[in-house]
């Protein structure tokens, strides 16, 4: 399959951002486009994007990701998170390209216990999980190659993060609380990148099968919590002069916020592994790899 140029929304992200770093190693040609030119409230701006770009497959990063914003503006929220990935996958479907949806742990309501699997029934709590799986809909039903990967609680050098936040917050204040109750896979944007990388190559070497339309788990090895993930930041940050606040575990109650989070969103990775042969490292690696990153800047 002849595929180089590679449409990527959301331009300016931590995802997009990744992308344009990590697709050159493998070959591609990333065409990024993000606000104002491409702006999903205006569809015209999504049709130029396609017909300049003329894409071969398309990574569709752009979204609403304000959690708690969602629920002020859940319709605002929709149409980002739904409505336009119905529009990219139309515009994918008359191309006949291959669409990467990507989406969120939070389409589950964290009450499984173990690891979900694609098979699992999403159920999602807020307004920003609901409007992202009916963007997983919307990008399936739309186009016969679309390819939805679920991933969470991503972290890049630049951009809006926990990672950002807590070296920030932790620089300012002495103590923090941070939730000890809430799991899931922390995954670095750069990480996240190289494997979609590697999703794209082997869609282009094995041409499209089957087996590569649906829903696939894409997050780091291994899990968390968000108060164990702040140690390991200001662990990680530490050799570089970064803060050392007392880190304080309490329980969700004790941090409220507008909209609810699941307590266990932790995601099993297998069929990405066993449909692409890609697998994402160790999430302390990633952090690790952020780290130094955000130091080198
Ligand atoms: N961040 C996370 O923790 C997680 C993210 N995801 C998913 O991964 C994907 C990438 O996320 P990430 O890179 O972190 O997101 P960012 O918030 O860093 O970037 C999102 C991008 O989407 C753009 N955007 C927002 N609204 C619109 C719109 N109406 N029309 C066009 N573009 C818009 C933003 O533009 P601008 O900056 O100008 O607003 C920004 O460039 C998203 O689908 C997200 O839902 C999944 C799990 C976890
Ligand atoms: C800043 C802060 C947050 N928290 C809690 C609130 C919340 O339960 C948890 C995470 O907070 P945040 O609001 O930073 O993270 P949040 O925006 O919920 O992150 C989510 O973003 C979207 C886009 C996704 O798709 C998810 O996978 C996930 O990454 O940490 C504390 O306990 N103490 C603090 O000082």
């Amino acid at each position: 399959m002849v595929m180089r140029r590679i449409l990527v929304t959301g331009r300016g992200g931590q995802l997009a951002t990744g992308l344009e770093a990590a697709l050159p190693a493998r070959g591609f040609e990333p065409i990024l486009f993000g606000q104002p030119e491409f702006e999903f409230d205006q569809p015209e701006t999504v049709a130029a994007a396609f017909a300049a770009a003329r894409p071969e497959a398309v990574v569709n990063c752009a979204a609403w990701t304000a959690v708690d914003a969602a629920e002020d503006d859940e319709a605002a929220a929709f149409r980002a998170n739904a409505l336009g990935p119905a529009m990219v996958a139309r515009h994918c479907a008359a191309l006949g390209i291959p669409l990467i949806q990507i989406s969120t742990d939070y389409v589950f309501d964290g009450r499984k216990g173990a690891p979900y699997t694609e098979d699992d029934a999403p159920n999602p709590l807020g307004a920003y999980g609901r409007t992202k799986l009916a963007g997983e809909w919307a990008a399936l039903a739309g186009n016969a190659r679309t390819t939805v990967l679920r991933t969470a609680w991503v972290f890049a050098p630049m951009g809006s993060n926990f990672v950002r936040t807590m070296l920030r917050v932790g620089a300012a204040r002495p103590e923090l609380r941070v939730v000890a109750d809430q799991h899931g896979s922390p995954t670095a944007a750069p990480d996240l990148a190289d494997a979609i990388a590697g999703v794209l190559a082997r869609m282009r070497d094995t041409g499209w099968q089957d087996a590569y339309r649906g829903v696939f788990h894409a997050v780091a090895t291994g899990s968390t919590t968000w108060h164990a993930f702040a140690e390991a930041i200001f662990a990680a940050a530490a050799p570089f002069g970064g803060p050392r606040p007392k880190v304080h575990a309490i329980g969700t109650s004790d941090y409220p916020t507008k909209a609810v989070r699941p307590a266990d969103g932790r995601l099993d990775t297998s069929r990405l592994a066993a449909t692409f042969g890609v697998a994402l490292p160790e999430w302390k690696a990633g952090l690790d790899r952020v780290i130094r990153a955000l130091h080198a800047a």
